[in-house]
């Protein structure tokens, strides 16, 4: 199907807002009751004060039960190493409690390392001009992007990386990471370089690992910038172009890019990053794995500032991605919020069995044919399946649908991603690329059609939803080629809280190899088997028909000759 005879056939033509009377389209079976529309139960009636991190119990009435016992009850923590990548954590963890972690009061946040500076209380304490030195321009704009009170992750963050420390950072998905590396840096830059005497070139650069997720931060930028002339650049193809001039790179303030875009520059040599006072990676467990290691390397070797600030922010850090970020970085500070590599209780978490991957397909519309909360995110684990997917959604009537993985152009991309924005899109089909970062604040179901590749992106997948103190809920199909990985996900869910099936508790932990091959099992392009069939025979079809065709022409071109010659 084409793109556009794919949209025309998704989009239904309306907008879709939570608040409107639109999502009662959803409640099929309701249809003729007067009670609201099914919306997602509230799954923890009191929800602990250290994992109210939007002081979300504060301020609703939950009515809703906790499955299981809490994330700090002790079944549940020794649990918690299980899941992890390797048995280190356990290790980091407990010498953090014995030695040098500081139990910072109302939250579970643990700090690590040396004169670690108490966190903030409020915005408003950053009004301390002698503290904290922050230009007064800056808070307007925090009200008016309705940021009252620092989260967690920015009251324990903020300070650290005032006073220039180099900084590791563990928060869960939708806790507001973005915010605790920005607002630093807006207030160390202090004023646009081009107000400067001697500008010096790129002075904070933010790396991210997808373009979508580069501009998400880069809109997050110009809400802190009102006001101001900040020249902060998305870094592109035309942006690069643009600033091989140096005395246009001379007033950039802020790069914000994805490694390979960057390391282009560099190695065009139209791109100097030896200014840089400020380096964040974003996902950094993403940013430090195999794939982009090498241009990670090149960039931090190129940002040669001594003065430079480095500070690695994820929701997730296996402990073979926190030793390298710890040896990248300078006399640092270890901030973890909540509990490592587990998501926020928010998001109710559960299992389906769907047998085999046949059967996913018809689960899938059975799930739609219940009362189910847009806009719907659902995981694929590749991009033929997500478009594959989608198709066949569409074709069985489920409204707005809509498609959105790497083999896109980027106009269809960012086309994608502002529909899914502007409300349009109830169920958008994706894959691993939308797993980071991504904040759609209205997300309110996510559903892992592929089994996820790893604990982590289990974590953000599912984090996609329950964002900004909201509620979500996750479901992840399983078959039985899932089986070996399925401990690994069952012990996440239990210990953000939720209850999981005996037997999957009992079955045994999958060895170190098996943990390797988690995500890698083979799955079909088409997600409909029948529709695969059909589409091999009309390929056969089609065969034949050329096939028949070239040999007529052949026979025709023997004949010609004879005819020219009479
Ligand atoms: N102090 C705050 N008050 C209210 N909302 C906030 C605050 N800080 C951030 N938010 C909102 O919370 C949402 C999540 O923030 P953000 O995307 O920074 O989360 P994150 O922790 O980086 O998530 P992820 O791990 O998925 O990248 C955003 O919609 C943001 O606008």
């Amino acid at each position: 199907m084409s793109n556009e005879a794919f949209h025309l056939l998704s989009r239904g033509g309306v907008a879709f807002s939570k608040s409107t009377p639109e999502s009662l389209l959803f409640n099929k079976g309701k249809a003729n009751k007067k009670e609201t529309p099914s919306v997602a139960k509230p799954v923890t009636p009191e929800l602990p004060a250290e994992l109210d991190f939007f002081k979300y119990a504060q301020n609703t009435q939950v009515k809703g039960k906790r499955k299981q016992t809490g994330p700090e009850s002790p079944k549940v923590k020794k649990r918690k190493t299980e899941h992890t990548d390797d048995e280190e954590d356990e290790e980091l963890e407990q010498s953090a409690v014995t030695t040098e972690k500081k139990q910072v009061v109302g939250h579970r946040l643990s700090a690590k390392g040396s004169n670690v500076p108490p966190p903030i209380e409020s915005f408003d304490a950053l009004k301390d001009q002698e503290k904290y030195n922050i230009p007064n321009h800056i808070f307007p704009n925090l009200v008016s992007s309705e940021y009252m009170e620092p989260t967690s992750i920015q009251a324990a963050c903020i300070p650290i990386l005032l006073q220039n420390r180099d900084l590791v950072a563990i928060s869960p998905t939708g806790t507001g990471k973005t915010l605790a590396y920005l607002l630093p840096i807006f207030a160390r830059l202090g004023a646009p370089a081009a107000m400067s005497d001697s500008p010096g070139g790129v002075r904070a650069v933010v790396v991210v690992p997808t373009r979508e997720l580069a501009h998400q931060i880069h809109n997050e930028c110009l809400k802190l910038a009102q006001g101001r002339k900040w020249k902060i650049v998305l870094f592109s193809k035309a942006t690069a172009n643009a600033l091989s001039q140096k005395a246009a790179r001379d007033k950039v303030d802020i790069i914000i890019s994805t490694p390979l875009r960057l390391v282009s520059s560099l190695q065009e040599g139209n791109l100097e990053l030896t200014n840089v006072r400020h380096l964040v990676l974003d996902e950094a467990d993403r940013m430090l794995d195999a794939e982009f290691m090498d241009q990670i390397q090149e960039i931090v070797g190129a940002c040669s500032n001594s003065h430079i600030q480095k500070a690695l922010f994820s929701a997730t850090l296996p402990s073979g991605a926190e030793k390298m970020a710890m040896e990248m970085v300078n006399n640092p500070i270890r901030i973890v919020v909540g509990l490592k590599d587990t998501p926020l209780p928010l998001i109710s978490q559960s299992l389906t069995y769907v047998a085999d991957d046949h059967s996913k397909l018809p689960s899938l519309l059975s799930y739609f044919a219940q009362p189910y909360n847009p806009p719907v995110l659902i995981f694929t684990s590749t991009q033929t399946r997500a478009t594959s997917l989608a198709e066949e959604l569409v074709l069985n009537g489920i409204p707005n649908v809509d498609c959105l993985h790497a083999g896109l152009t980027q106009k269809e991309r960012e086309d994608a991603v502002s529909r899914m924005r502007r409300g349009e899109s109830w169920v958008m089909i994706t894959t691993e690329v939308m797993a980071r970062g991504m904040d759609f604040k209205g997300v309110r179901e996510v559903i892992n059609y592929d089994f996820p590749t790893n604990v982590q992106s289990y974590v953000h997948r599912i984090g996609r939803t329950g964002r900004a103190g909201r509620e979500g809920k996750a479901v992840t199909f399983f078959t039985d080629d899932d089986g070996p990985y399925l401990k690994m996900i069952a012990n996440v869910i239990l210990q953000s809280g939720f209850s999981v099936p005996d037997w999957i508790v009992k079955l045994p932990k999958p060895s170190k190899m098996k943990r390797r091959q988690m995500g890698k099992v083979k799955r079909p392009d088409a997600v409909n088997p029948a529709r695969s069939i059909g589409r091999r025979d009309a390929i056969k079809k089609r065969d034949m028909v050329m096939g028949s065709k070239r040999r007529k022409r052949k026979e025709g071109e023997a004949i010609t000759p004879k005819a020219s010659e009479s």
